[in-house]
């Protein structure tokens, strides 16, 4: 098993409203998860799901009702364990008189460094994130990106091991979305974890290794991306050719998807199939009616489709 950086076990968060607190809203009904060290891992949930509120309980910026856990080996909430973490929280915007240059020292200044080790990191920094030439331009200049990418180097002013990024390609062009990614990569290369919420589905698809979907305050599902695409049945698309009709009667006993001819003779189906023994089954059926099987292959769902199902299948209470 890899080393964890976060992990939560049955992490309660119940907001309270109104007079005396009496309504209440359950953010959190027990969510455990793991976040190996060294991993991209998405959060990705509907809206309401409870991302924000994970993050804020373990940046220790709401209070958690109940449960435990631990961020970079040490109790959840304790301050030291934050030290390493950078952050860029959800629709954060710069004071509209910085530039790239003093958002970086203001921002520093916050997290408790002094202008002169800002100033020492400032430049590289700016660098990595494609900003070296921007940093006099005033940040209302910026495009959305541009914003997202200085947020991300602030994040990164003190070396944090962890960075916990909330949303960084809201609103961000796909250039501008590939821009971020590649950066994440470099980032994992350089040994940091970094934990995403995000709801853009083929992004978390593209950089992430782990996921965990949250839904109603639940872990739905939580592994690699793999993990979870995988579709319980197996389905095989077959392209075959030879009689439409001996196909089609080859393959009756089958759940199969509507068939597509492609020529008179040359026709593509796929099935679903349980085990391997109804694979081998249809390979039989098929080779017995003469049917040439010009290719086969094993479909993969993606992750936007298993998030689409495993969302409608969570339970309403
Ligand atoms: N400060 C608060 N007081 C009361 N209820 C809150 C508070 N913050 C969040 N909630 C509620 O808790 C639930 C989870 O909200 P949260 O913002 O964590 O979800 P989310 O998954 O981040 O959603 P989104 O994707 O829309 O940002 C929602 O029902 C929300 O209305």
């Amino acid at each position: 098993m890899p080393e964890s950086i976060i992990e939560v076990q049955d992490l309660h968060k119940t907001y309270r409203e109104g007079l005396l607190g009496r309504k209440q809203v359950n953010a959190l009904r027990g969510v455990s998860l793991s976040v190996p060290r060294g991993s991209v891992f998405g959060l990705l949930g509907p809206n309401g799901a409870g991302k924000t509120t994970l993050i804020k309980v373990l940046l220790g910026l709401v209070r958690r009702s109940s449960g435990r856990g631990t961020m970079l080996d040490r109790p959840l909430g304790d301050r030291n364990g934050r030290k390493k973490v950078g952050y860029l929280p959800e629709h954060h915007r710069f004071p509209r008189h910085l530039t790239g240059n003093s958002a970086m020292i203001y921002y520093g200044g916050l997290s408790g460094m002094s202008r002169r080790e800002v100033l020492a990191k400032r430049p590289e920094l700016l660098e990595r994130v494609g900003l070296a030439k921007w940093g006099n331009t005033p940040v209302h200049k910026y495009s959305k990106g541009m914003q997202q990418r200085l947020g991300i180097a602030q994040a990164l002013l003190h070396n944090p091991d962890l960075l916990i990024l909330d949303e960084p390609t809201d609103g961000v062009d796909p250039v501008g979305r590939a821009d971020v990614r590649r950066l994440l990569k470099q980032l994992q290369e350089e040994g940091k974890t970094i934990f995403l919420n995000s709801h853009q589905l083929q992004e978390i698809e593209l950089v992430c290794d782990q996921a965990a979907i949250l839904a109603k305050g639940r872990v739905q599902r939580h592994g690699t991306i793999e993990e979870i695409t995988q579709h319980p049945h197996a389905r095989i698309e077959f392209t075959l050719r030879g009689s439409i009709d001996e196909m089609q009667y080859a393959l009756t006993e089958e759940e199969t998807e509507p068939w597509e001819v492609e020529f008179e003779d040359v026709a593509r189906v796929v099935v679903s199939a349980e085990d391997q023994a109804t694979i081998n089954r249809c390979l039989d059926r098929l080779r017995a009616k003469q049917i040439d099987i010009i290719e086969m292959k094993r479909m993969r769902t993606s992750l936007e489709d298993a998030f689409l199902h495993i969302v409608s299948e969570e339970t309403v209470e």
